[in-house]
């Protein structure tokens, strides 16, 4: 008798920071002009594959609440499939960690670790920059999570220049709603005049995030949790809300207001990350 065991490789799909984010204006298709800079957290979903012989693309653990056909992950494993001519297919399990609609850019993460994944497994051979164009038809923030390298990022989250910010431990709050990045960008009452800077690592505590102004006014949950927050350590938006970034210069110290927060709130530690911890996996793949 012959056993068909799968054999599944993981790989890391990270969380991301928005260190700041200023909206700079507007484009004619309804998509804001940013300034941003990315950081990874050492913090991640995982997801797993299992090369397969068909075509079928198979998620065996959907998320609740998402039509595996509007999952990320599905559409980017589709995306590259069709776009490569690949006959192969696969199956995949998402372990997710990141909180949903937290400004984390967890649906992105997870389609840019498939795009790269399956291109190593499904040897494709895409470049970075294929894969990068590719993923922001998923998604502004897909790219960021393809180059993995932090940035400073103007466009719509596209155009890239490797940033060196200071890393730092951080404590992750969620306050208990859920923002949709949508809402805030078609709010009429959103600040979308930002003057562009000239970006420095060393300037990075004079800038600010817009979206963080207009989400507390609308979100007395944040803006308690914020005030709150901001009694213990530097804290601030990411993205478009609703999670918190509270940063720390040891662990410890992280863990030890985690451990004072009110309760009910959703929280984490994790260290900031200049490189994508995906990237590592990734090489390990290509190397064999
Ligand atoms: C808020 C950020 O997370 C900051 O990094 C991103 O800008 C959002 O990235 P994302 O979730 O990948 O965004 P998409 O899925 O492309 O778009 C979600 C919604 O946000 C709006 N959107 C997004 C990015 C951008 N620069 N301007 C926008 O107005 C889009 O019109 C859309 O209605
Ligand atoms: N694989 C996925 N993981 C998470 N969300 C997904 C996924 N696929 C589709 N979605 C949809 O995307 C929505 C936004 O989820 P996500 O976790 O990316 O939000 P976010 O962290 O606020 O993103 P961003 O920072 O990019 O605005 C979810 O509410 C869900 O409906």
């Amino acid at each position: 008798m012959t056993l068909n065991k799968k054999t599944f490789i993981t790989f890391p799909s990270p969380a991301k920071l928005n260190l700041f984010l200023h909206i700079v204006g507007r484009m004619d298709n309804g998509y804001h002009q940013l300034e941003t800079v990315f950081q990874f957290l050492d913090y991640h979903d995982t997801i797993a594959f299992n090369v397969t012989v068909d075509k079928t693309i198979t998620l065996l653990t959907p998320i609740p609440g998402v039509d595996n056909h509007d999952n990320l992950i599905v559409k980017a494993a589709e995306l590259l499939q069709s776009y490569t001519n690949c006959q192969q297919g696969v199956d995949i399990k998402l372990d997710k960690r990141l909180p949903m609609g937290g400004g984390l850019g967890g649906g992105s993460s997870n389609a840019a670790t498939v795009l790269l994944a399956l291109n190593a497994l499904w040897r494709t051979k895409l470049t970075t920059a294929q894969l990068a164009d590719l993923g922001l038809k998923l998604g502004a923030d897909v790219p960021i999570f393809i180059h993995g390298f932090a940035a400073f990022a103007q466009g719509i989250g596209e155009q890239l220049t490797p940033a060196s910010p200071k890393t730092y431990w951080y404590l992750i709050s969620k306050p208990n709603c859920s923002i949709s990045t949508q809402s805030v960008f078609t709010a009429t009452d959103l600040t979308r005049d930002t003057p562009s800077i000239r970006y420095s690592d060393e300037n990075i505590d004079n800038y600010h995030n817009d979206c963080q102004f207009w989400v507390i006014k609308h979100y007395p949950e944040v803006a308690k949790l914020l005030a709150w927050l901001i009694e213990y350590a530097p804290s601030q938006m990411t993205g478009t809300g609703a999670c918190i970034f509270s940063r720390f210069s040891s662990k410890h110290d992280a863990c030890y207001v985690q451990s004072l927060l009110p309760t009910g709130i959703e929280s984490f530690v994790a260290e900031g990350l200049n490189q994508s911890p995906l990237h590592a996996a990734i090489a390990a793949v290509n190397d064999n």
